[in-house]
């Protein structure tokens, strides 16, 4: 038996892409998706509009032809970044969004807010102006313990933030705790919640039982079952607060096969193949279409894409690589652990 369905085409709210050799490898495998949040944590940072627009000119130049990717530029939020700059970059159609990461918070997170009060003029223009805040919401004391810290941020950092900069429109980025879900369902039309594939995959025993399995370590880092499961239940709800952000971040091997590893699982190749079984497991497939192709459109107030992509559920599973090639070395992709039988297919 043959099962097929058909959705507007998907869009991923969170993409890490890099740069160089990495983007021209790792852009490919997001050329079906319509519109892609890009992460500016690259070295350096991208924080001017005109380092916005020169990276989007690399990405689209690393698409094959006939992508649909439509790259949408964030600027990364430094203690330094001023409010004029920003707001001219997102009236000039260069930016979508800016991204904050708490210093030393993840990957590449070096050049973050490292005092809050600086950013507040900041803040408050984008509030004004209508520019989302793409938040990574970790906290960074060493003192709180690592599956607790996103619990922590959103008690003592996001709340007391949003309450002092009303109607700033705020997206917490791959949330993966209960208390992330709660807080993103109990907010207004101006927050957001992304979720990524691997965070409805697994949980923290998949990096830890048995063997320590790096390819499974990201940050946030996966936290117990009941996170996991209460994230499932709100992707597959339908509710508008939550959408798909893959947060595919690709590190080497060499980077993350380490005794300090990068923090990132790459999950570009086989996203919508991963999705469409865990909705279906979920017996929600009929509400995949809202998480990955709707409510994050309109949270960001824009149209759902007009073109379909199908999924077809066949019994040989789809193909995807074990690893891609980066120059010489190569990324590992991001293994679910069951079967892929749902194929993307473009219509
Ligand atoms: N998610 C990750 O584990 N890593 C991301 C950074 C981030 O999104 O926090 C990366 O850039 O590698
Ligand atoms: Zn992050
Ligand atoms: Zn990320």
């Amino acid at each position: 038996m043959t099962d097929s369905i058909t959705l507007r085409r998907p869009d991923d709210w969170h993409l890490h892409l890099r740069d160089g050799v990495m983007l021209q490898a790792v852009a490919p495998h997001s050329k079906d998706f319509g519109r892609a949040i890009i992460m500016p944590n690259l070295v350096p940072p991208v924080v001017t509009g005109a380092q916005a627009a020169a990276y989007r000119d690399r990405i689209v130049a690393a698409l094959p032809q006939g992508a649909a990717l439509q790259p949408q530029m964030t600027l990364y939020l430094t203690d330094a970044t001023e409010p004029a700059d920003v707001v001219a970059a997102f009236r000039a159609g260069i930016i979508r969004a800016v991204k904050l990461y708490p210093a030393g918070a993840t990957t590449n997170s070096a050049s973050g807010v490292t005092d809050f009060a600086r950013v507040q003029p900041v803040l408050e223009a984008m509030a004004e102006a209508g520019v989302t805040l793409c938040v990574h919401g970790e906290v960074t004391d060493p003192a709180i313990d690592i599956f607790d810290r996103e619990a922590v941020f959103i008690d003592t950092v996001l709340d007391p933030l949003r309450r002092r900069t009303p109607g700033l429109r705020v997206v917490m980025e791959h949330i993966t705790t209960a208390e992330g879900v709660a807080y993103g369902r109990a907010g207004g039309e101006d927050l957001g919640a992304t979720i990524t594939t691997h965070h409805l995959v697994i949980n923290r025993n998949a990096i830890l039982a048995g063997g320590i399995r790096p390819h499974y370590y990201c940050l946030p880092v996966a936290k117990r079952e009941s996170h996991r499961l209460a994230l499932r239940e709100a992707a597959t709800s339908g509710e508008g607060r939550f959408f798909l952000g893959t947060d595919s971040a690709p590190h080497t091997d060499a980077a993350k096969l380490q005794p300090c590893g990068c923090a990132g699982c790459f999950t570009a190749p086989n996203t919508m193949s991963i999705l469409a079984q865990v909705f279906e497991d979920d017996g929600a497939l009929d509400r995949l279409e809202a998480f990955t192709s709707l409510n994050g459109a309109t949270f960001y107030r824009m149209a759902p894409n007009e073109d379909r992509i199908r999924l077809t559920k066949r019994a040989t599973p789809a193909a995807y690589p074990a690893q891609i090639e980066v120059g010489a070395e190569v990324v590992t992709v991001f293994d679910p652990g069951f079967p892929l039988h749902w194929h993307l297919e473009t219509v």
